[in-house]
């Protein structure tokens, strides 16, 4: 898809595409589409970027609390989002073995304990190993700072999902 097709999409239409490119918030692709013409892939992804960096703080959880817990149990109640889904999978993070799950699990909890909402990260640009030292690692952040990392991550999943959508390189 070329950014003249997206520029020429109604408000209907630009929200059923781009309405989960940050998960399960629509209104952010809502309040985007206000935003064109786009000049290409950059200039939308900073409009959705912007749009969170603007909110309040219960707004900027607020994103983070509608993203599924990695290799959580959604994937066996198929919960999960399209995206989310392929992501996950595609991460292998539902390969994990028993041992590795639980304590993955176990970290998971503590985190959402301590900041209020789940683990964030981009599994797509991650070592899935390496997913149980990187929520070990940022369990210990101070909530100010471990919220600006993962709304970071937000932005890239985002910047991957918006690719996917026009085809780019990610
Ligand atoms: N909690 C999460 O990090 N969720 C996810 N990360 C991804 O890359 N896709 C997800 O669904």
């Amino acid at each position: 898809m070329d950014i003249e097709k997206v520029n020429s999409m109604g408000f209907g239409e630009f929200v059923d595409v781009f309405g989960n490119v940050i998960e399960r918030c629509p209104l952010i692709a809502a309040a985007v589409w206000s935003k064109r013409p786009f000049s290409g892939l950059g200039d939308l992804e900073k409009h959705f970027f912007a749009f969170i960096d603007g909110l309040p703080l219960s707004g900027q959880e607020g994103v983070l609390r509608c993203h599924p817990e990695l290799a959580g149990r959604q994937p066996q109640c198929g919960r999960l989002s399209a995206e989310s889904q392929r992501e996950q999978s595609a991460a292998g993070l539902q390969n994990l073995g028993a041992a590795e799950r639980l304590r993955f699990t176990e970290l998971t909890a503590q985190y959402r304990t301590r900041f209020g909402f789940p683990f964030v990260l981009a599994v797509r640009l991650s070592d899935p190993a390496a997913a149980p030292r990187e929520l070990a690692r940022r369990l210990r952040c101070p909530p100010a700072q471990e919220l600006r990392t993962a709304l970071g991550e937000v932005k890239k999943i985002c910047h991957l999902r918006l690719a996917d959508l026009l085809g780019e390189q990610p």
